[in-house]
């Protein structure tokens, strides 16, 4: 195989950057953080006026649904990221999950380490796709756990404390599962699939799994040089990004090549299609490049959450919607998400072939 270094279903442990600033507050940046590759070269970003916002009580009314599914076929196609309004979870179960994340990182390092991910997991406490020694680092510490279905929780690594984040982290997870559900079956509308095919995609996302991803980025010293979460693509679903505050960081590669910053609007919550989505479109929806900037002055935390369908799903093609097209399929069909991650797994970080590529016909 290609490429240096593991494959990317573990990770090869690196210093917490929490402690590193907490410890030294350096003025500036170590020297495996230092970005001087293309990763960092343009730090230019747009207004961020243009960024569709879709509202999903609109899509649920008979009344507004049909130009709201015009608008959400658009942002598909154009930008395959949102913001979700109106989207129904509880302000409540959304503010207890981010003021408990915030907690978690908040405590010391000796009692986070506890949730620590094991040698060969991407599980717990840690970084993710750190693959080879001399490999340059994100600037952050993340949390990796599986919330759904219950039997894939791996609840020793779930923190104990703050004591309601297992509470808060079961609900969260539940409520973006839901959600999940709502947004693929809305998805495959905008598509265009209709009958059984629709029914199969929003069940097998209500049935699927779900993986949230809790990342923290520290204030960086020298911001302009580091990346707080490389750029890719996710291998999932669809990914549901729930931001702890109002630091902007993430930002999407639109089609013309420009980074635009997505910012933080309260109540709201990014939908960003995965590459399960892309290929079910056959190319019609996009799963976005994005990243993360870092800020001198301002920490930041947010809430990922990877929606992938169940086994009852092939990924490949919609059926019907190569036959409303005409149009030949261009990726291969795999038996389901299992199939799918274990092949994006298996990869290695420097792969000459970008993941979706290698699914093409
Ligand atoms: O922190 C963010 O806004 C983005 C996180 C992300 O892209 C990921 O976890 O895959
Ligand atoms: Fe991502």
């Amino acid at each position: 195989m290609q490429g240096k270094g593991v494959t990317l279903n573990c990770t090869l442990p690196v210093p917490s950057v929490q402690e590193l600033v907490r410890q030294q507050r350096p003025d500036a940046l170590p020297p495996r953080y230092l970005r001087d590759d293309t990763v960092v070269a343009d730090h230019h970003h747009e207004s961020l006026q243009d960024l569709p916002r879709i509202d999903l009580g609109k899509l649920m009314d008979l009344a507004s649904r049909s130009t709201e599914l015009r608008n959400l076929d658009s942002a598909c196609r154009e930008w395959g990221l949102f913001l979700l309004v109106n989207h129904g979870v509880s302000d409540e179960g959304m503010r207890m999950t981010k003021e408990n994340v915030r907690g978690f990182f908040e405590l010391p390092h000796h009692e986070k380490q506890k949730s620590a991910q094991r040698p060969g997991s991407l599980e717990g406490y840690g970084q993710a796709f750190v693959t080879f020694h001399d490999q340059k680092l994100d600037w952050n510490d993340m949390i990796f756990l599986k919330c759904h279905p219950p039997h894939a929780r791996n609840l020793d690594l779930w923190p104990r404390n703050p004591p309601e984040f297992r509470m808060a982290l079961e609900k969260y997870g539940e409520d973006m599962r839901k959600l999940a559900e709502a947004v693929a079956k809305y998805i495959g509308m905008a598509l265009g699939i209709h009958e059984e095919e629709l029914d199969l995609l929003a069940k097998s996302f209500g049935e699927g799994s779900c993986q949230v991803r809790m990342t923290y980025y520290p204030a960086c010293p020298e911001p302009e040089r580091a990346v707080g979460m490389t750029p890719h693509a996710d291998a999932t679903g669809i990914t549901l990004l729930t931001e702890c505050g109002n630091v902007a960081g993430l930002q999407v590669l639109r089609k013309d090549n420009c980074w635009v910053t997505v910012p933080p609007v309260p109540g709201s919550i990014v939908v960003n299609l995965g590459q399960i989505v892309e290929v079910y479109s056959n190319g019609t929806y996009r799963a976005p490049d994005h990243r993360v900037v870092v800020n001198k002055e301002k920490e930041r935390v947010s809430i990922a959450t990877f929606c992938n369908p169940s086994p009852s799903l092939p990924v490949g093609p919609s059926p019907q919607l190569l036959a409303a097209t005409g149009l030949p399929p261009i990726f291969q069909t795999l038996s389901n998400s299992e199939e799918f991650m274990q092949r994006f797994y298996s990869r290695k970080l420097l792969d000459a072939v970008p993941f979706i590529d290698s699914l093409k016909l």
